[in-house]
């Protein structure tokens, strides 16, 4: 594995495709178009809540297409992966998705898609003219071993022919060698997830002997080695740790959407989260009171805002003001939560 380039978290690759170019930097947004799917795969990790007719944006329910346009504004999307289920079992609506999102965002807003199946060419055709960028395609894994004979080499060449960028994306297990050879081939990239424990395959994935790899991880024993075993045969490859996915990339994404919606005053932490002090007033005359006290001492007009429950500031006023006022006010804490309207909160620490 001479020329894979290695992270700290596990990952490595000596290709990275566009789509995990952005996931990267926390700038994909993951839309989930229907939970249904007509394949049982030991290891679906996907949720017994989602697997109904439903549609998300990262972790936000979706009613309509204003949802999809917020979640992608409040986080300052760069592009979307679209992921279900099965997504295409819903062609019609994902064909739409690629517009909306292509209208809204600009040509330049990259998408690509994950399926399990091996599309016809007319879909293909309309994926390619509604602008998808890139497909993702996850043959299950009883048809590895024949997959040069299947329908996916069909669906990859005329992906190809319509100027897709292409992929197969698989969990790294063992059976990998025939589809790393195949993807050489056919000169698409290599994309294998760490495997990963979810509550939804526990079970299955005990009863096939599979192991944790560690009490501080959903990562499967043995399963990046068997990703660096291919490495020698695989042309474009690139291997996503199950560490890399929860540290990097929802830090990442936290980030960004902190950077969208922190007010003057809130504090970004390296995690994403903001921190900000809080003032509870039950009254009117508490509020009054501290607002007085802001003016005598300059606290410029954008570094507080008036909430129902009292006053937000930065946490550093807060603590140097905090003797000033803690006679007129109920409580004052230093708030650290999640960068969403009403996010969970991480900490409150009275001062
Ligand atoms: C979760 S699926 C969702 C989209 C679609 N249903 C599919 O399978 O392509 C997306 C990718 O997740 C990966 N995957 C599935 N189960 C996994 C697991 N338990 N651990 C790690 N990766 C997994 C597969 O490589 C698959 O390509
Ligand atoms: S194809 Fe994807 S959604 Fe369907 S069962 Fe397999 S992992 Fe789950």
């Amino acid at each position: 594995m001479s020329e894979a380039k290695q992270s700290e978290t596990g990952s490595f690759h000596t290709f990275l495709p566009e789509g995990c170019k952005l996931c990267h930097i926390g700038a994909k947004m993951v839309l989930f178009v229907t939970g249904i799917c007509p394949r049982d795969c030991f290891y679906c990790p996907v949720s017994i809540e989602r697997r109904n007719e439903v549609v998300y944006a990262n972790e936000r329910p979706v009613s309509s297409d204003r949802d999809i346009i917020e979640e992608a504004r409040q986080m300052d999307a760069l592009g979307t992966g679209i992921t279900g289920g099965e997504p295409l079992l819903r062609r019609e609506n994902v064909l739409h998705y690629i517009e909306l999102l292509k209208s809204e965002f600009g040509k330049e807003h990259h998408v690509h898609l994950y399926t399990s199946m091996a599309p016809e060419k007319e879909t293909i055709e309309k994926l390619a003219q509604a602008g998808l960028d890139e497909i993702r395609f996850h043959p299950p894994v009883d048809m590895w071993g024949e997959i040069r004979e299947s329908k996916y080499s069909e669906s990859i060449t005329n992906s190809k022919e319509h100027g897709l960028d292409v992929g197969i994306e698989i969990p790294a297990i063992n059976g990998i060698e025939k589809v790393a050879e195949f993807a050489k081939e056919y000169d698409c990239f290599l994309n294998l997830n760490e495997l990963e424990f979810s509550d939804s395959n526990a079970e299955k994935m005990k009863s096939k002997g599979f192991v944790l790899e560690s009490d501080l991880s959903n990562a499967v024993e043995g399963s990046r080695e068997t990703a660096n075993r291919i490495v020698p045969i695989a042309g474009k490859m690139h291997f996503c740790s199950s560490t890399y996915k929860d540290a990097v990339q929802l830090r990442e994404r936290l980030i960004r959407i902190a950077r969208n919606v922190a007010r003057d005053f809130d504090e970004i932490t390296d995690d994403g989260t903001i921190v900000y002090g809080e003032i509870t007033c039950l009254n009117d005359s508490c509020r009054e009171n501290v607002i007085e006290c802001f003016m005598e001492e300059e606290v410029p007009e954008d570094m507080s805002e008036i909430t129902e429950s009292g006053l937000q500031t930065a946490w550093w006023i807060l603590e140097e003001l905090a003797d000033m006022i803690r006679e007129n006010t109920d409580e004052m804490f230093i708030v650290e939560r999640y960068p969403f309207e009403k996010g969970l909160i991480v900490e409150k620490i009275p001062v």
